[in-house]
């Protein structure tokens, strides 16, 4: 049977205004939309009939998603690389946890809590409904959470969101960092859009979005919600795919595969109770230096960081923190250092390069740029998406760099070797 795409009306209109002046495709015209700084795919999908299922809607909504996605990208991009941070007024990095009602969010704020290494966090929790329950769960194990209730921080709130960010950084000038709990209804661009807005400027770093799927109830979603979820997915740096243990292996793969036809670069980590290395989710505290065990993965079986489940390995020994190293034998992290300058022209390409599995990356680097002129920038990646920022009071020694991710994805020996390809004589010859 042929491939077949149907456009509903309103899709066509939000294409319509999204895309400018393109013209969005007619139904049943499967193909391709561009237009400057936008892509929309149209789907190709054998043997389905129109409205036999919803999955020709959830078709159209990867559309719609994938096209406002982009252009709200580009917009954060745009923005991202103006910002220089100089060292003595460090914007707070700001950590953003979406995903659908009940995807594990909650359960997530409070593994972070229960494992800070260290880092003060400010945690603002936003539930759509008038009590904050999350908030109440939450505050068992911290003291700094600031409450947003009876609205949603993407859109009827969101001045609230600036309003109570602002307020936090000054009545706690000491954090390292905060975390915004989004509600279960809450869009990820929109959120992206008011923690780099002009009001925060200065004050906050966007560290990374992150969206909680629900590895169980995902499928099920009905249409309406289903749209809903896929914008929150589309908006994220990585996606954890929480509650595998509610699914089979051969469930877990089809949702995987189905989540990667969405967005086919995003990162996936799948997790139990939101057990994801601190690492992956925080990076460095304000100020701290990546720590440089050499060598390759760590491998923690039975070990976990959280009030479910604390089972550490026999010989583990650990106190709950470790500095660089995976927490299950799902990941693997990577450090690498060195004390001569890193040429500034091969460096940028190489960063983009060390990609493949890669979840996490972080790292201080002393550059040298085409005119000889030594710099320290700060490298930061949270799934694809990287920033590197210049440090300007700082004069750093030496670089040192940390990598994380998926055991068996990331090749560690590349990764060393195009940083090692950088280097350049201490003398400047
Ligand atoms: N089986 C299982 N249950 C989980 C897992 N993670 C969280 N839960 C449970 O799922 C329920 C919802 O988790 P929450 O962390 O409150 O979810 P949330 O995303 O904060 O929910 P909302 O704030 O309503 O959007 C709780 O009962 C959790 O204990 C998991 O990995 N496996």
């Amino acid at each position: 049977m042929a491939d077949l795409v149907l456009l509903g009306i309103e899709h066509r209109e939000v294409l319509k205004q999204r895309l400018g002046q393109a013209t969005p495709p007619r139904s049943h015209e499967p193909g391709r939309v561009t237009a400057p700084g936008t892509r929309a795919e149209i789907f190709h999908r054998s043997g389905n009939s129109p409205g036999s299922d919803g999955t020709l809607h959830r078709l159209c909504i990867q559309i719609i998603c994938k096209a406002r996605a982009e252009l709200h990208c580009n917009f954060a991009l745009r923005k991202r690389k103006a910002e220089v941070v100089s060292a003595d007024r460090h914007p707070l990095p700001a950590t953003v946890l979406t995903g659908f009602l009940g995807a594990g969010k909650t359960t997530l704020v409070r593994e972070i809590l229960a494992n800070p290494r260290g880092q003060r966090i400010g945690v603002l929790v936003n539930d759509f409904g008038e009590i904050n329950i999350d908030a109440a769960l939450i505050v068992e194990g911290s003291a700094n959470s600031v409450t947003l209730s009876n609205g949603c921080v993407c859109c009827t709130i969101q001045s609230e969101l600036v309003t109570a960010v602002r307020e936090l950084i000054a009545s706690r000038p000491d954090l390292d960092r905060i975390v915004v709990e989004a509600s279960g209804v809450s869009r990820s661009l929109p959120l992206a859009d008011t923690m780099i807005s002009e009001e925060l400027e200065g004050l906050v770093t966007l560290d990374g979005i992150f969206c909680i799927v629900d590895a169980a109830a995902f499928p099920e979603l009905d249409y309406a919600t289903t749209e809903l979820a896929i914008d929150q997915i589309v908006g994220a740096d990585l996606l954890i795919l929480n509650k595998v243990d509610l699914v089979s292996e051969n469930e877990q793969e089809r949702l995987r595969t189905q989540l990667s036809g969405l967005t086919p670069h995003l990162r996936i980590v799948p997790c139990r109770h939101g057990d994801v290395p601190i690492e992956v989710l925080l990076g460095p505290a304000r100020g701290e230096r990546p720590a440089t065990e050499s060598g390759g993965g760590h491998d923690h079986r039975s070990h976990s960081h959280g009030s479910h489940d604390h089972v550490h390995g026999p010989d583990c020994g650990c106190d709950g923190a470790h500095p660089t190293e995976s927490h299950t034998k799902d990941f693997s992290s990577w450090s690498w250092r060195s004390d001569d300058p890193l040429d500034e022209k091969l460096l940028r390409p190489a960063l983009k390069r060390i990609g493949g599995g890669l979840l996490r990356a972080k790292g201080v680097l002393r550059v040298r740029g085409e005119s000889g002129e030594e710099r320290s920038f700060e490298f930061q990646q949270v799934g694809k998406r990287a920033q590197m920022t210049a440090i300007e009071a700082v004069e750093m020694a030496e670089s040192a760099f940390v990598a994380i991710g998926l055991s068996g994805q990331m090749d560690g020996a590349a990764f060393k070797a195009a940083l090692d390809a950088c280097r350049l004589e201490k003398s400047g010859n």
